[in-house]
């Protein structure tokens, strides 16, 4: 994205405004892909690239709770989009009417187009029954996995690919695609590959699904529920909001012309 205003001196430890504008763009340029796959093989190294980012995620008392699963066989593909079929008809039963109309036309998955699946899970057990930061809230072993998928997911973007994360299964039978031991949570089947375009705004939107949330309305000061229009950090958030709808708009462009 073009760069945010920068209204005060920039901290010895930034980025570069490029460097920094970069990061930026990978996260408003992401989007999930399901439908642009391109059959171009990812080079190795690229792929090598995309799993150290995932590994460098943070994790709750650096318990690295994941593994990588790389698909390219189409055998395998074909058995993961056949849970997906089976999950896909069950959702569609559980909306009414024209949700249910319209959640038959979205497409929700590029499981066999796309030249490579990944899979990221979390073995919650992997460093013992007491983990500091797991303690209490048990979860947090699997949001760290999650914490892997998103530095994927941003790492694809900057190299050009698209990811789309598909979770519409029957976790058993997804675990029985892909020979999963029973111990160790499939956190997200994600299909990665180079696109023919990315697209401007989340699909959903467009389909008039649901819209992005004003980030206005979500935001509290100090004790729940408590807002405060008054706040000069509101303005600031609806001047970076429309940034970074620009930043979108802009990412159906080709990189090479996008700039920072
Ligand atoms: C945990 C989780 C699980 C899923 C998703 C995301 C996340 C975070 N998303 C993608 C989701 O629909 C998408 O992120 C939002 O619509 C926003 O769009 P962008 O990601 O900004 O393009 C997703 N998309 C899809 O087509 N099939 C799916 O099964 C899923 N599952």
């Amino acid at each position: 994205m073009k760069s945010m205003p920068a209204s005060v001196a920039q901290d010895p430890h930034a980025f570069t405004s490029e460097a920094r504008d970069a990061v930026y763009q990978a996260i408003f340029m992401r989007r999930d892909v399901r439908g642009q796959f391109l059959p171009k093989p990812i080079p190795d190294e690229v792929l090598s690239r995309l799993l150290t980012a995932a590994h460098h995620a943070p994790s709750v008392g650096f318990m690295q709770p994941w593994n990588f699963l790389v698909v390219k066989s189409d055998a395998v593909k074909h058995r993961v989009h056949d849970a997906f079929a089976v999950a896909h008809a069950q959702a569609a039963e559980m909306f009414e009417g024209d949700q249910r109309a319209t959640y038959k036309t979205l497409k929700l998955e590029g499981i066999v187009e796309s030249p490579v699946g990944i899979v990221i899970t979390c073995d919650r057990s992997r460093t013992g029954p007491v983990v500091i930061g797991r303690t209490h809230i048990k979860t947090m072993d699997l949001y760290s996995s999650v914490c892997a998928v998103q530095n994927l997911w941003l790492a694809a973007r900057a190299e050009g690919l698209g990811v789309g994360w598909v979770s519409i299964f029957n976790e058993a039978a997804l675990q029985n695609a892909l020979s999963i031991p029973e111990h160790i949570t499939p956190i997200a089947y994600l299909c990665v590959g180079y696109v023919s375009h990315f697209k401007d705004k989340p699909e959903l939107e467009t389909a008039g699904w649901l819209p992005r949330m004003p980030i206005q309305d979500l935001l509290y000061f100090d004790t729940w529920g408590q807002r405060d229009d008054q706040q000069p950090l509101v303005g600031h958030l609806q001047r970076d909001a429309a940034a970074a709808v620009e930043c979108g708009v802009r990412a159906t462009l080709p990189t090479a012309a996008v700039g920072t």
